[in-house]
């Protein structure tokens, strides 16, 4: 199977502080991906550079079936050749309903001439009825978004997201300030969004990651340090030394 992402041997200092190491990781059109390691591994950094917002000093970072180069795109143009990502804090519209959030996600996703004439049509509101729907939100779709619960918030805002049909989702700590209702029903989620394209999740959460039930990718220092299941990595004696034994 190719992959729909892949990066290769990059790396990236700050102010000559090594921060991304050689790294290479790949991830394929329908899958789902946890991403675990120390503080400092350098998780962050690696979404940074596959969403544009950091620029690598080497290594080659392709995308899709035509293996196109995203390191020539800016942020704007990888957002909307499809990879959105869902950063830790929700950013919803507290004032909007679901709906208007939704509806407001909707009208984003199209491209910028068209915004400014844009009026929803009935296929607009069954999406977003729908799209409410798939994060679980169908009864809140009136309800003013600041109303809703944290994890309620973050799953509006993964609806958001999925307005753009993004093909690659990067989620950061979606299990964090959540109830142990709220992680079972994102784990749920999250394993039924990557059955239709690829959803990679960085995750300090250890029971959340087991339940994902994922391939599992542990950075360290800015490289891979294992790779594989959960049981495969976390017997690992160096990512035991490194991670888990702190
Ligand atoms: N813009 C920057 N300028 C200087 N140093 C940076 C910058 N961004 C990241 N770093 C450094 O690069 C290293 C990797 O950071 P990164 O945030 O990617 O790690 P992380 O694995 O996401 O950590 P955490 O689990 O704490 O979020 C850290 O040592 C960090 O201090």
């Amino acid at each position: 199977m190719k992959a729909l992402l892949e990066v290769s041997g990059i790396s990236v200092s700050f102010d000559g502080f090594r921060a991304i190491n050689n790294l290479s990781f790949s991830i394929g059109p329908a899958e789902l991906r946890a991403v675990i390691g120390p503080n400092g591994a350098g998780k962050t950094t690696f979404m940074d550079i596959v969403t544009g917002k950091t620029r690598p000093d080497e290594g080659r970072v392709l995308w899709g079936e035509k293996s196109v180069n995203l390191l020539r795109m800016n942020e704007a143009q990888i957002a909307r050749a499809g990879i959105g990502r869902k950063f830790q804090r929700p950013t919803v519209f507290e004032d909007q309903s679901v709906a208007e959030n939704l509806m407001m996600a909707l009208k984003a996703a199209r491209a910028p001439w068209k915004v400014l004439v844009w009026r929803p049509r009935p296929a607009d509101h069954a999406r977003v009825a729908a799209l409410a729907a798939q994060v679980g939100l169908a009864d809140s779709l009136t309800r003013k978004s600041g109303e809703l619960s944290h994890g309620q918030k973050q799953w509006l805002e993964i609806g958001m997201l999925l307005a753009q049909e993004p093909r690659l989702l990067l989620v950061d700590e979606p299990a964090a300030g959540m109830t142990l209702a709220e992680r079972e029903q994102t784990t749920a989620l999250l394993v039924d969004l990557a059955k239709t394209r690829a959803v990679v999740v960085v995750e300090h959460d250890m029971d959340f990651v087991r339940r994902l039930n994922c391939r599992v990718t542990v950075l360290h220092e800015g490289s891979v340090l294992a790779e594989g299941s959960l049981d495969h990595v976390t017997a690992d004696r160096q990512v035991i030394e490194v991670y888990l034994g702190r």
